[in-house]
């Protein structure tokens, strides 16, 4: 199974928001991480071909995913980041008319549905209407609708947004069981939640996928970059203006900074191993220095 990203273009007017973007995907988990205004959803929605890309090709299984003889609607499950409900359905009535929509019988869609109500901890108020529902339920039920098809190639734009820690490890543990022999890309701002979940990290920055890998692949780049190191509160300042500041804790002693440089930021700093929630910032220095 491959999904082939090849040469894809897209401007809003003379806005280039995505420049010659190539990757090819097989199956497995990816994690699409990228600053605000990166490109994720625009570029998901080019995939399921919400949105024309201005230029290049989205090839699944050596099929060009626009052409209208590829049936590739059919076997796509999309999670858009602006979802919209019916507030007056019930959750089941609303998977049940989300199931209707991609085509599947009766039987199966009410074996379907329960089934995902079930999966997702929604049974027990699949009959309440979804205007009662919180926003993580409501979050839930919008990843049921994109799984209901049984989709060979799943699209998440941001969905753990909403979630409760413990509403994120039941959606976690829901991926890895969905996921054998599909390909799931899912864009999130939470780094924690690509690290466990994904099998690849994709960064999106300066218009393209700069770089791809396992969380212990891309963090590698930053080895001997990160460093702990102890200042006094009124030079913290001048530090988060040199350097990228990834945390601070407050402690008796001063405040305890975990800069990423190239250079030893201080002479008391020692250096530490570096993790995805840094080199993410590392990616985002530009927003970070602002
Ligand atoms: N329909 C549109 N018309 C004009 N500009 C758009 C449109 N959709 C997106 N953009 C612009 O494209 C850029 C990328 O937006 P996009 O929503 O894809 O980013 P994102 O990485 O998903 O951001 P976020 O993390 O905030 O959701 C932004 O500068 C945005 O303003």
């Amino acid at each position: 199974m491959t999904l082939e990203i090849n040469n894809i273009t897209k401007k809003f007017e003379k806005n280039i928001v995505l420049n010659d973007i190539s990757v090819a995907l097989e199956s497995g988990v990816y994690g699409l991480l990228g600053a605000n205004g990166s490109g994720k959803t625009t570029l998901m929605r080019i995939i399921c071909g919400v949105i024309k890309a201005n230029e290049g090709t989205v090839i699944y299984n050596g099929e060009d995913t626009n052409e209208k003889s590829v049936p590739f609607r059919s076997i796509l499950g999309f999670l858009p980041q602006d979802f919209r409900y019916y507030p007056d359905f019930t959750g089941l009535k609303f998977l049940l008319y989300m199931a209707a929509l991609k085509g599947l019988d009766n039987k199966t869609a009410k074996e379907k549905c329960n089934e995902l109500l079930h999966l997702i901890g929604l049974e027990a108020v699949k009959n309440k209407k979804i205007k009662k529902y919180s926003g993580g339920m409501k979050q839930r039920l919008g990843i049921a609708q994109a799984m209901i098809n049984d989709p060979k190639v799943l699209i998440l734009d941001e969905p753990t947004v909403g979630l409760d820690p413990k509403e994120r490890v039941r959606f976690r543990n829901l991926i890895s069981s969905f996921s054998k022999e599909k390909i799931i890309i899912l864009s999130t701002h939470i780094v924690s939640d690509v690290e466990y979940i994904a099998d690849e990290i994709l960064i999106l920055n300066n218009r393209k996928v700069e770089n791809r890998g396992t969380a212990v692949e891309l963090v590698k780049e930053i080895e001997g970059q990160v460093w702990e190191c102890i200042v006094q509160p009124a030079a913290a300042d001048e530090m988060r203006a040199k350097y990228i500041v990834s945390n601070e804790k407050h402690e008796t002693e001063g405040m305890i900074l975990r800069v990423i440089s190239k250079e030893q930021p201080t002479r008391n700093a020692t250096m530490v191993q570096p993790t995805l929630e840094d080199l993410y910032l590392y990616y985002l220095r530009e927003e970070v220095g602002k």
